[in-house]
């Protein structure tokens, strides 16, 4: 698979390591960046990796930060993204097999590199079982439409 890569200052080491573990398993990276440990905006590269997945540059993408939380709510602003903040393999595997999400957020500072490793690899490893998740996904998708259709219609 290509997964697109995206963190901030806070997720930078845990991004290059999972990035390394990623190859390890077979898979193309797309690097985004953050490529540093300094300070940087969370919202840049959570778009950044959106556009990778929406456009096809990735099949799933990662995000980090340093618990989550800024660069899942930024990358679920981008319509088309499903991205998922979890904590536990178990969860990350839901996430893909229920919802389809098609990000992973990550906290980087909440979570040691051996459980980011289980949480990524259950994500890799699961895919979306369709069924009674195709209607609620449908659903969260009208909920997305009517939202860009209300802010267009806003004066
Ligand atoms: O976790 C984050 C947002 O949910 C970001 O990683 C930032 O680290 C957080 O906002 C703290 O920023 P700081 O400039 O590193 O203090």
């Amino acid at each position: 698979m290509k997964l697109a890569f995206g963190a901030d200052h806070a997720g930078f080491e845990l991004k290059n390591h999972l990035a390394d573990f990623a190859r390890g398993l077979g898979h193309e990276v797309l690097d985004l960046g953050t490529h540093s440990s300094e300070s940087v905006d969370y919202p840049d590269f959570a778009e950044a990796v959106a556009r990778a997945v929406l456009d096809g540059r990735a099949d799933l993408g990662v995000v980090l930060c340093s618990n989550g939380v800024g660069i899942s709510i930024t990358a679920n602003k981008v319509p088309g993204i499903r991205c998922a903040l979890c904590h536990t393999s178990w969860g990350a595997a839901r996430a893909r097999q229920h919802v389809d999400a098609n990000v992973l957020a990550l906290g980087a500072w909440e979570i040691g590199r051996g459980v980011a490793e289980d949480i990524l690899r259950a994500f890799l490893a699961n895919e979306f079982e369709g069924g009674r998740h195709e209607r609620r996904v449908a659903k969260l998708r009208d909920v997305e439409r009517r939202g860009i259709a209300a802010e267009a219609s806003r004066p």
